[in-house]
């Protein structure tokens, strides 16, 4: 597995009313297959999971992928890690389904005839097959998610991190998207409030107020999660 170093890595950003630690400088090595990351709103979890990608830069430290300085190499680590976001319209921008992905393939695959048929392959690979043709404004969420899915894996990264890619979706669709994530033979890092998915990951970050207050194994990790809560809401 790819290795993703958290070296000191923090982000602060200024505000009218002084600095605001977005996420303290954080140390971690993450190695692991499925790496969750649990913690209440507006915790930090998403600038956690951005900045392995470089959508959001660390203002201290440095964040590496297997080595790379994502800061410094934005593109080529980019190259290496896919992003899924919380909702697929961020991502699912052409008219078909088919010209989404050969979207993503574009700078991939030259030449036109070879993009589709890799495309069209991509589809068939996560059961969109026969909506190549379709509009993506008439796929329901669950199609939306997945056809979004499909367009980060096509260029077959590294890395899938994934910021909370199932908060919009019915349970039926949470799982089959749980499923896939799971599934797949890439490393993994799930930004999640869904319990049930963060606990099939190897190791699992609570993150609270900007700083990672626990590490480690999914089980107690959710139980140190759910304690934390408990003790705020004073039950
Ligand atoms: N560029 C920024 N400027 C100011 N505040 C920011 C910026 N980016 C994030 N924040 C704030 O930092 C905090 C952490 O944001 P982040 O999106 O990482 O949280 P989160 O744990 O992913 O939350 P949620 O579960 O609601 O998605 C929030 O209070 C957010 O409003």
């Amino acid at each position: 597995m790819p290795t993703l170093t958290f070296d000191g890595a923090g982000v602060t950003v200024p505000t009218p009313h002084g600095d605001k630690v977005i996420l303290a400088p954080t140390s971690l090595e993450l190695t692991e297959r499925r790496i969750g990351v649990i913690g209440a709103n507006g915790s930090g979890k998403s600038t956690l999971a951005r900045m392995v990608n470089g959508l959001v830069t660390a203002t201290t430290g440095r964040v590496l992928v297997d080595g790379v300085d994502v800061a410094a190499h934005a593109a080529r680590v980019r190259r290496r890690v896919g992003f899924v976001f919380t909702d697929p319209a961020a991502q699912v921008v052409m008219p078909t389904c088919v010209e989404d992905v050969e979207l993503s393939l574009r700078r991939h695959v030259k030449r036109a005839r070879e993009r589709r048929q890799r495309a069209l392959d991509v589809l068939a690979r996560f059961g969109l097959r026969d909506l190549a043709d379709t509009s993506v404004h008439s796929l329901s969420g669950g199609q939306r998610q997945l056809l979004a899915i499909a367009g980060v894996l096509a260029t077959e990264p590294a890395v899938v991190v994934a910021d909370e890619p199932t908060t919009l979706l019915d349970l039926a669709n949470t799982r089959r998207i749980g499923d896939l994530l799971h599934g797949l033979d890439q490393q993994v890092v799930l930004v999640t409030h869904d319990l049930e998915l963060v606990r099939r990951c190897d190791r699992v970050l609570v993150v609270e107020h900007g700083r990672v207050r626990f590490d480690g194994p999914a089980e107690e990790a959710v139980a140190d999660y759910v304690a934390s809560v408990e003790q705020a809401v004073g039950a």
